[in-house]
């Protein structure tokens, strides 16, 4: 039987960076999802084996499960229930078995993707033979959460297979996941974004996995329901980065400049903190929503000031920032910046006229623009006929 799991990308409204020391950031599932179908094979002894497709890449990657049960028996899993980091010692297994797969030169970025997929599959699954096909709407490495996504939907997928999940299979269509069920996959993600981001906070994993808006702060959600329509643009600038040599970046700047850095994750936490107030308080009227819109463009603007001290911006974002500005819109980056992408917010009074210039002169500098929908479901899962 097939079984398929969807997680969203997410922006981060405020607080990147900053968030893994400790402050607190705001950030907001988008309807653009990573896609993992799983279909586990009866097992043949002879011809078994494990195959990760990658469609949108149109890589494959296969192994037999001999080859990966040799080296990785020894981790004594599965052990879907109880979520476990990877040790040094299975990481630099893993790490041969990738290298083995001669990913082209081009596409090296993908390894740590395919890295994670092996410790989530065989510490879930075991060792059962099987065909994985990802698919995904997200851009990779450009601040979107691919990574989180991929690892929440890996996550569902397998949990669902190792009937983990507890969900009525004859319904039809995508189903959302229990409470407990998501704290539980959630983990799971976390362990793999560990795999991609080095020193993840978690933040993007836990809104992949529960959806719609929260805050977060030290490993901790508060979910918030926003009480405005908000509407942002995205600019791609597509400047390929990897969040795991910037948020490096920022702790060693951090730790050449400890008192300046703390002052700046204390302004960013406040930002946060008044960002999420004043997306919750309720606007009775046009006028409280203009004051509010305002105070959410002056808060982004803040926050970029501070991921510019924390060397974090890039002049792509620069020339975005720019743009924008001229006609009076407010921008920050989102993720892990260095490139990637560029959030502006569409004040719900500025006209489509307006809307569509800002669009066409960033087009114009090469960028790609997208206004995507703003915090709908997390985790689902669909067992299966295809939907
Ligand atoms: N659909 C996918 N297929 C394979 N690998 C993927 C996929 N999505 C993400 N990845 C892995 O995640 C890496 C990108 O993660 P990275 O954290 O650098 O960027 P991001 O998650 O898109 O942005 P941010 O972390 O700033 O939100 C890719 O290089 C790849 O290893
Ligand atoms: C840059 C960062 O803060 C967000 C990436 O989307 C990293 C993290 O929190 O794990
Ligand atoms: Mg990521």
């Amino acid at each position: 039987m097939e079984v398929k799991a969807r997680a969203p990308g997410k922006i981060i409204l405020s607080g990147e960076h900053a968030v893994v020391h400790g402050s607190t950031a705001v950030a907001a599932s988008i309807d653009l999802y990573t896609y993992v179908s799983i279909q586990v094979h009866p097992s043949t002894e002879n011809d078994d084996r494990l195959t990760l497709q990658l469609k949108d890449m149109a890589l494959a990657f296969s192994w037999p499960i001999g080859r990966i049960k040799e080296p990785l028996s020894s981790l004594g899993g599965p052990f879907p229930s109880t979520p476990t980091s990877c040790s040094t010692a299975s990481m630099k297994l893993i790490l041969a078995l990738v290298e083995e797969q001669n990913i082209p030169e081009a596409k090296i970025s993908l390894a740590s993707g395919v890295t994670a997929f092996l410790w989530l599959y065989t510490s879930i699954l075991g060792f059962k033979p099987a065909t994985v096909v990802v698919t995904s709407e997200l851009p990779l490495g450009s601040g979107l959460g691919s990574s989180a996504a991929l690892c929440v939907a890996f996550s569902a997928a397998l949990l669902a297979c190792s009937d983990s999940v507890n969900v009525d299979m004859k319904q039809q269509g995508w189903l959302i996941v229990g409470e407990s069920e998501l704290e539980l996959l959630n983990k799971w993600a976390f362990e793999g974004e560990k795999l991609i981001h080095g020193k993840p906070s978690g933040i993007d994993n836990t809104v992949s996995t529960y959806g719609n808006m929260i805050k977060f702060r030290s490993g901790n959600l508060t979910r918030i329901k926003s009480s405005m329509p908000l509407k942002m643009l995205i600019t791609n600038t597509k400047v390929g980065r990897n969040t795991k040599a910037l948020v490096a970046g920022v702790s060693e700047r951090t730790l050449r400049h400890p008192d300046a850095m703390n002052s700046v994750f204390n302004a960013v936490d406040s930002i946060g903190k008044e960002l999420a107030n004043v997306i919750q308080t309720p606007a009775p009227d046009d006028l409280s929503l203009n004051a509010k819109e305002e105070k959410l463009e002056e808060l982004m603007e803040m926050n970029q000031g501070l991921l510019q001290c924390m060397g974090v911006s890039h002049a792509s974002i620069e020339t975005v920032l720019r743009t924008t500005l001229k006609y009076k819109l407010a921008s920050k980056l989102t993720g892990a910046g260095g490139g990637g992408c560029v959030l502006t917010l569409l004040p719900t009074l500025l006209s489509g006229t307006i809307v569509d210039k800002v669009i066409s002169e960033l087009e114009s500098c090469g960028f790609q623009c997208l206004i995507a929908g703003i915090g709908g479901n997390g985790a689902e899962i669909c067992f299966g006929a295809s939907s």
